[in-house]
């Protein structure tokens, strides 16, 4: 199989004109086994953790493991030149922390539309973790099936969550999410059989996907995905892409953009203590968290996944 200059070619893929063979990256190997073994256990027993376990694991590993991959955007957005000087990474960071505040205050202001283009937005974000050199479209398609099919397992766990987040108006996005989950769930082996051709670790990845989506409960889905393929795979480019500024910065950079959004976080729930239970606010701390970072992080992303493909060509 040819992987010469496809930006799908896994990381650390040995290029070259003489037909090398795919490597199978590092994240796929953690992915898979951690993906079927959940699924399995709820397969064959459904050892369901209570919902307070599984958003205080949720809280831990999406800080642990998930919030570093966003926290390379800094270095993102100084390969793509927008910051050199430190009053131009001032402002970039002014800039980053404005629209993460504006999408708070617009989440807070009309909760379900918010939900509803939070979804949208990460369709395609986890839907661009494969087929990368597709159309968008196709990409969406695959995020959008991912993050519904949860709803087609468990319509109401899934629409409790929501009310969580966004009020009752939210149950109506799990609904349709569990009405377009078969049709959604078609789109997805679609994706899974165009990737197989170029990247069969993809489709083993989609199809693994599923498979926990469909078995286990949202959130365990959700956490073994979020930190085991998708922060891991970012974490390991973004490592790769910086290496010619030295490994000392990128972790210091890494390490400081991860704990700054967690003391804020803390101190919201200190703040907040007794308005609501702690698993509740724990849970829109994470969710209402990650759509505010999500909207900056992935605009980034998209800039530099665009700049490296042009670089590319
Ligand atoms: C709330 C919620 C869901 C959606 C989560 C989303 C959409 C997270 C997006 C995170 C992003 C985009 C991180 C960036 O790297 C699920 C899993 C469908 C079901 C359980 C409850
Ligand atoms: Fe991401």
């Amino acid at each position: 199989m040819t992987v010469a200059a496809d930006p799908t070619t896994p990381v650390g893929a040995p290029s070259g004109a003489r037909e090398p063979r795919a490597r199978i990256p590092f994240e796929t190997r953690l992915f898979l086994p951690l993906a079927l073994l959940t699924a399995l256990a709820f397969l064959i027993a459904d050892p369901e953790p209570p919902l307070v376990v599984q958003i205080a694991a949720i809280a831990i590993l999406a800080a642990v493991l998930g919030m570093p991959h966003g926290a390379l955007d800094p270095l993102i957005a100084r390969r793509l030149g927008l910051w050199r000087t430190p009053l131009t990474f001032a402002a970039f960071n002014l800039g980053y922390t404005a629209v993460a505040a504006a999408v708070v205050s617009l989440w807070l202001l009309t909760p379900v539309p918010s939900l509803v283009a939070f979804l949208l937005i990460s369709a395609a974000h986890f839907g661009s973790d494969w087929n990368r050199a597709r159309p968008l479209a196709l990409r969406f398609l695959t995020g959008a099936a991912l993050l519904s099919l949860p709803s087609l397992r468990d319509q109401d766990a899934v629409a409790d969550l929501y009310v969580t987040l966004a009020g009752d108006g939210a149950r109506a996005v799990a609904a349709a999410q569990a009405a377009l989950g078969p049709v959604l769930l078609v789109g997805l082996a679609v994706a899974a059989v165009i990737a197989a051709r170029r990247a069969p670790h993809e489709a083993f990845e989609l199809l693994g996907a599923a498979a926990l989506a469909l078995l286990a409960p949202p959130l365990m889905f959700f956490i073994v995905y979020f930190c085991a393929l998708h922060s891991a795979r970012h974490l390991r480019g973004g490592f790769r892409e910086e290496h010619g500024h030295g490994r000392r910065l990128t972790l210091l950079v890494v390490a400081a953009y991860t704990l700054a959004p967690l003391a804020l976080a803390a101190v919201f729930l200190v703040d907040t203590a007794g308005t609501a239970a702690l698993d509740e606010q724990l849970l829109r701390v994470v969710f209402i968290g990650l759509a505010a970072l999500t909207v900056p992080h992935m605009a980034l992303v998209t800039l530099g996944d665009r700049a490296l493909r042009s670089s590319q060509v």
